[in-house]
């Protein structure tokens, strides 16, 4: 079986996709180092194998998606049976709400990190549509202003951007208004030129018109020929009712296959990398149970307040903002049993068993927290209410911390410790797994009475600086028989990235880069944003990282009646100065469990 040593993406079909593929025969595997991925079984698999063989000494792709540019991918599902030629396809993205912060922040960057990766196929364009009334010239000059991706130090930056800017056009419009988005479309068809057209819409506006716009854009803005994807923004809905409420709205116009429901922590490196070190390493799947962990700990934690978005995180409040989603995700990923494949809805279904398994999260296993105005070095620090958009009584909780319980046979006894907060002291996110101890340990009397300070702990850092490493007890070197917990520390910054340090001279490394370049393809420079992997996935049709409608519904009717609760008794939180670690109520909890929050004991 042919196999290529060049990095490519670990992506798999999702059913839909795998059941109309006319492709049956086994595809190559590609590998990335030891590792094999089997690729899509789709025409699209075999138009970028078949772009590969052709480009292979092209290829620049150091993050492994594979130039779509001249590819000759057609990109649909519905018309993967007729292998269009590049000639004959086009795919136009449309960000709705494209004056924003998400959008100027995060997706357009994103799309020219994808352009500039070669992932865009060949032709494409990209519109902005929103109220404010822009020249397709001031969108450029918009997005040019935040483009300063990951990618600014790369070769041929300008010129790619000058590429990149050339193909985003303007659309003003009211999001309610049908004409408004008939028109969009009549600019669209120009762009497409009568090809087959394949059309992205990523609503990245307030939830409230998320069903305007939906209803707008797919009664008078869908492809005529091709697919149509809506990518939707949290939050979806604020409790099981109106989520369920949007579902049912959104679907009077989509299908669920349309709606790319986005969480963008399941679009981090190190939680994709999650079942990667579970599944594909014997020495940690069998340890992966209440038999040998203790606790499993999800923290979040940002080293700034509300700033600027106080006015939508007071309707949501971190538990709805971060908890329900991002942290709620990872932990189903923990726990999930082996999906039958690493097809999406294989992997979302074990998801689902994960969310449905879990106990509704009770008010005495909670603790909220707010912020308050704190001074230190000489600098004042705001509070969450002294910011003007907040009513000055909010009892909007800006930190969380919760235990969780899921029970299955594999999980049950073993807490599930959530902590989430803005305005800490500092910023991160990662996930503790907390082993149980050594029975008999003949080490016991070096410990002292402590054990818990002898227990192995698994670190996965999502951010920053992205890392995993495994806490054990080793010998210190020496005559004596002296114990001390040490890392064996897999660093992404050292093991993965490959930086062009200012000392080295460009030219010198573009020679490097050239010479060595299977080597080179090997790693990345930068890790990916993650809105670049969720773009691009939604482009491809790959689900595996999105929201299923069910899992949506499960993961909100855990949190549902405590946030009721949390609102109906006007719980107080418990107020943090700005800057420091959170409410000490969040120790009591833990210790309710018999647990200690590793960040506090790794600080
Ligand atoms: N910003 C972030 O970091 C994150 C945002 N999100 C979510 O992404 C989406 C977009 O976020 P963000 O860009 O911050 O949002 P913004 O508040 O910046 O809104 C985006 C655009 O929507 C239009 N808009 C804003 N308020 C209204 C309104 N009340 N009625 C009609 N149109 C309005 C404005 O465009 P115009 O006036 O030109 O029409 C605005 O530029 C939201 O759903 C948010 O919850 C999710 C994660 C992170
Ligand atoms: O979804 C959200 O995420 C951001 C944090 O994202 P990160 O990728 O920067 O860690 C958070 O600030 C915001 O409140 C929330 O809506």
């Amino acid at each position: 079986m042919a196999t290529h040593t060049m990095i490519v993406r670990s992506s798999s079909s999702s059913s839909a996709h795998a059941a109309s593929s006319p492709v049956k025969e086994t595809l190559p595997l590609f590998t990335t180092r030891s590792l094999t991925f089997p690729q899509r079984k789709s025409s699209f698999s075999r138009l970028r194998l078949r772009f590969f063989a052709e480009k292979l000494s092209q290829l620049y792709s150091s993050n492994g998606c594979a130039s779509l540019q001249d590819s000759g991918d057609n990109l649909t599902e519905e018309h993967d049976t007729k292998e269009e030629s590049s000639t004959s396809t086009t795919l136009s993205i449309t960000v709705v709400g494209a004056s924003g912060d998400l959008a100027k922040k995060k997706i357009f960057p994103a799309l020219f990190a994808l352009f500039y990766e070669g992932c865009l196929p060949h032709d494409f364009s990209v519109f902005g549509y929103a109220r404010t009334k822009l020249t397709h010239e001031e969108l450029r000059v918009m997005i040019s202003r935040t483009l300063t991706c990951r990618i600014d130090q790369r070769e041929n930056c300008v010129d790619k951007m000058d590429q990149f800017l050339k193909r985003c056009f303007y659309h003003s419009g009211q999001y309610n208004s049908e004409e408004d988005f008939a028109e969009l479309n009549t600019k669209l068809k120009e762009k497409e030129e009568g090809k087959l057209s394949n059309r992205l819409y990523y609503l990245s506006i307030p939830p409230n018109i998320f069903v305007d716009v939906v209803r707008c854009a797919s009664l008078r803005a869908s492809s005529a020929n091709g697919w149509t994807r809506v990518i939707v923004e949290k939050p979806f809905g604020r409790d099981s009712q109106s989520s369920g409420e949007l579902t049912r709205c959104l679907k009077q116009y989509l299908t669920e296959e349309q709606i790319f429901r986005i969480d963008h922590y399941l679009g981090k490196e190190l939680v994709e990398n999650l079942s990667v070190l579970r599944f594909s390493n014997l020495v940690f799947e069998p340890l992966w149970s209440r038999n040998y962990i203790r606790n499993v700990q999800l923290i979040f934690s940002e080293d700034f307040g509300t700033e600027g978005r106080g006015g939508y995180f007071d309707q949501y409040g971190i538990i709805r903002d971060i908890m329900q989603n991002h942290l709620l995700q990872i932990l189903a990923l923990f726990a999930m049993e082996t999906p039958v494949s690493l097809d999406a809805e294989d992997i979302r279904s074990e998801k689902v068993k994960v969310l449905r398994s879990m106990k509704p999260l009770l008010l005495q296993d909670m603790v909220v927290g707010q912020y308050k105005g704190h001074s230190k070095g000489g600098k004042a620090y705001p509070g969450y209410t002294d910011d003007p958009t907040v009513p000055k009584n909010s009892l909007t909780p800006t930190f969380a911390a919760a235990a969780m319980f899921i029970n299955n046979a594999r999980w049950d006894g073993v807490p599930f410790l959530m902590k989430a907060g803005k305005a800490l002291h500092t910023r991160g996110a990662e996930i503790r797994v907390q082993f149980r101890h050594v029975p008999g340990n003949l080490y016991k009397k070096n410990f002292a009475t402590d054990l818990d300070k002898a227990t192995n702990e698994l670190v996965i850092r999502v951010q920053p600086d992205e890392g995993i490493y495994l806490r054990i007890n080793n010998k210190v070197p020496g005559l004596g028989m002296r114990l001390d917990r040490s890392d064996l520390n897999l660093l992404y910054r050292s093991r993965y990235i490959l930086s062009v340090s200012n000392s080295i001279n460009q030219e010198f490394f573009n020679f490097t880069l050239f010479f060595f370049r299977v080597c080179v393809d090997r790693y990345p420079r930068e890790i990916p944003d993650a809105y670049e992997r969720l773009l691009l996935d939604a482009i491809e049709g790959e689900r595996r990282l999105f929201i299923r409608s069910d899992e949506l519904d499960a993961a909100w009717d855990l949190f549902t009646p405590v946030l009721k609760e949390l609102e109906q008794k006007k719980i107080v939180p418990e107020l943090y100065p700005y800057g420091s670690r959170g409410p000490v109520g969040a120790h009591y909890l833990a210790s309710k469990y018999n647990v200690r929050w590793g960040d506090l004991e790794d600080a």
